[in-house]
């Protein structure tokens, strides 16, 4: 039968980037999908504002939720510094397989780990399964009506401290209009919009960077 997208994305990197460099990693995967295949990954533009973030925060303690082919798993966890946490949810087992093939061919398998699972069963699980007690930087970039939901969840679980920072991707195409809204509306958030576009085009979009404020 056919191969899914996710998988010839894999082909490309596995033919086209050298193994251990994640940077060669990030060029494959931008470069099938400016000249193959358009997919959902964050993208280089949006990637570089997800880099200055991570590098600004310099988070002990990291989660992604959304992890389709890895893309923005590898752009994260080459910045970290060794001994940060940082574990990334994807629901569907097919994209955890080809993501972890992904992130190992970027040679960063032992700085991140990849759990299958939904946001809305595995945030609540955080602390019993991993012994987190709060995150430092989360990036959104799952579906998007889970954005607000899963917020909400991270407050009810004490996930969040004063100081930690949530980037979401997508606020505009495809659109997180309530999670937009409660960001920037509620007290608890000091919430920041970066223009940009959507990856490998010219539509716009942007992504949203919150602090909680305890
Ligand atoms: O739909 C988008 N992203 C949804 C991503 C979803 C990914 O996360 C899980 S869902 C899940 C659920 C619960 N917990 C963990 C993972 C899916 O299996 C997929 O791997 C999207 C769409 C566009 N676009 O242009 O259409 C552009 C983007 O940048 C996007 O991120
Ligand atoms: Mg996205």
């Amino acid at each position: 039968t056919r191969s899914t997208r996710p998988q010839r994305m894999l082909k490309a990197v596995q033919k086209n980037a050298t193994k251990g460099n994640p940077e060669s990693v990030i060029s494959a995967i931008d470069y099938f999908c400016k000249h193959s295949e358009w997919a959902m990954n964050v993208g280089d533009e949006k990637g570089s504002i997800l880099d200055s973030v991570v590098t600004e925060v310099n988070p002990s303690t990291v989660l992604e939720l959304g992890t389709y082919c890895g893309y923005s798993t590898v752009r994260i966890a080459r910045l970290l510094s060794p001994g940060t946490k940082f574990i990334t949810l994807e629901f569907n087992p097919a994209n955890v397989t080809v993501a972890r093939q992904i992130i190992a061919h970027a040679g960063l398998q032992d700085k991140v780990t990849v759990v299958e699972g939904s946001s809305g069963d595995l945030i609540p699980q955080m602390k019993e399964r991993f012994g987190i007690t709060t995150f430092d930087f989360i990036f959104l970039d799952h579906w998007k009506d889970r954005y607000l939901p899963d917020i909400k969840l991270f407050e009810e679980c004490g996930l969040l401290r004063k100081g930690s920072v949530l980037l979401a991707d997508n606020v505009i195409c495809p659109g997180a209009p309530e999670y937009l809204e409660y960001v920037r509306n509620s007290p608890r958030y000091e919430s920041r919009y970066y223009p940009a576009h959507l990856e490998y085009t010219t539509l716009e979009d942007g992504m949203e960077k919150s602090v909680f404020l305890g």
